[in-house]
């Protein structure tokens, strides 16, 4: 198998075929909305609050709530939709989650999207979680993951999933592959191209995305979308708690599976990152979005289907050119 990373991928240009980069279409559907970049910000805490979700939604961009307070989640529901605004979940397995998805079907509280929310996605009880789902609330567009295998993909996909979410472990702050030897981190990429190849559906690529140009990688290699922690949390509006460190300021990054998310040393898989604060969350994802177009005029055309044919080379880590 053919194993490779973000870091040991160049795509090769196509002639030109715009005057400007503006020409340049990023948008992208998922389920029954178009957005403006093929990006979510990932469902964790110190990435995404109620505050930026509604903000998320309100600028035509795909969000995904986390599910880490559990009581908010249908009053969130219910102010999103006050506000004429989509709303999009994310729920786990245990039995109170099952208890919730009754409790919203009886309420007609209806989710635009669920997403399940696992670190093993690849497992009998998201099964029966995307069967209740569908039973329940079948008009919510269902992700679930994550997975690492296009095995993974197609049982998630078979059982009903309307996408599917792959990486396992590739994440800035995941230390699963150090805990359990498992994961795709580390070759990220090359799982993106096995799951998508046996994908009949969308796959957002998560985890793993270090630079702008790793989107349109994840792209030409199959995902309809790529989730971004790292790079999306410690702006003026991140969630993370701001601390002072040697006159610097910093905000909090912790991994969902980590003892600051959970409240407890067990089974933990994540730990914690101080990122120095950046601007403002709207100008990161503008220039997102500029790079985005700029990939896809190198690419020879003028939306994002452009990126999905391109060639590349493997030349191993040498993102840096010798720069680092
Ligand atoms: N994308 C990734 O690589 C990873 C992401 N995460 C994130 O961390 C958060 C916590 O997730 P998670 O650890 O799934 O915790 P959850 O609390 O959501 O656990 C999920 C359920 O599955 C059970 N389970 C059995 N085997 C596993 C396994 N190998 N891994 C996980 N659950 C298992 C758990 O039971 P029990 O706890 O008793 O075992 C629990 O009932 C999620 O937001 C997840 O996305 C975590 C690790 C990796
Ligand atoms: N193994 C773990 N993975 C985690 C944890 N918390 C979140 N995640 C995953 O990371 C991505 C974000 O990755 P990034 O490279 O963009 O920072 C996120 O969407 C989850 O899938 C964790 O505690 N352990």
């Amino acid at each position: 198998m053919e194993v490779f990373d973000f870091e040991d991928v160049q795509l090769i240009p196509n002639k030109c075929i715009v005057q400007s980069r503006s020409e340049c279409d990023t948008s992208i559907q998922l389920g029954k909305r178009t957005f403006k970049i093929p990006v979510v910000p990932a469902n964790m805490q110190t990435v995404i609050n109620e505050e930026l979700a509604e903000w998320f939604a309100a600028n035509d961009y795909f969000y995904i709530m986390h599910r880490f307070d559990e009581a908010a989640r249908k009053p969130f529901i219910q102010k999103m939709h006050e506000k004429g605004l989509f709303a999009s979940i994310s729920v786990g397995i245990k039995d109170n989650e099952f208890d919730f998805i009754r409790e919203l079907a009886a309420e007609k509280i209806i989710p635009e999207y669920i997403t399940i929310d696992v670190a093993h996605g690849h497992s009998e009880y998201v099964i029966d979680m995307i069967h209740f789902i569908k039973e329940y609330l079948p008009e919510s567009f269902l992700i679930a993951g994550n997975v690492g295998t296009p095995e993974g993909v197609r049982e998630l996909e078979l059982a009903g999933a309307d996408a599917t979410k792959v990486g396992v472990g590739p994440g800035r702050v995941c230390i699963t592959k150090l805990k359990t030897g498992f994961g795709t981190g580390g070759w990220q990429l090359a799982a993106i191209r096995l799951c998508a190849k046996a994908a009949t559906k969308p796959i957002i690529a998560d985890g793993g995305i270090r630079h702008n140009g790793d989107i349109a990688k994840a792209i030409r290699f199959g995902a309809r979308m790529v989730m971004i922690g790292s790079l999306l949390a410690a702006h003026v509006e991140s969630p993370g708690t701001s601390r002072e460190i040697d006159g610097k300021v910093f905000k909090e990054y912790f991994g969902s599976a980590s003892e600051y998310q959970k409240g407890e040393h067990k089974n933990v898989e994540g730990k914690i990152e101080m990122i120095p604060t950046r601007g403002h969350l709207a100008d990161t994802l503008i220039e997102m979005q500029q790079d985005l177009q700029s990939a896809i005029s190198y690419a020879g055309g003028n939306s994002l289907k452009a990126l999905r044919h391109v060639d590349y080379v493997l030349v191993r880590n040498t993102i840096y050119n010798g720069d680092r």
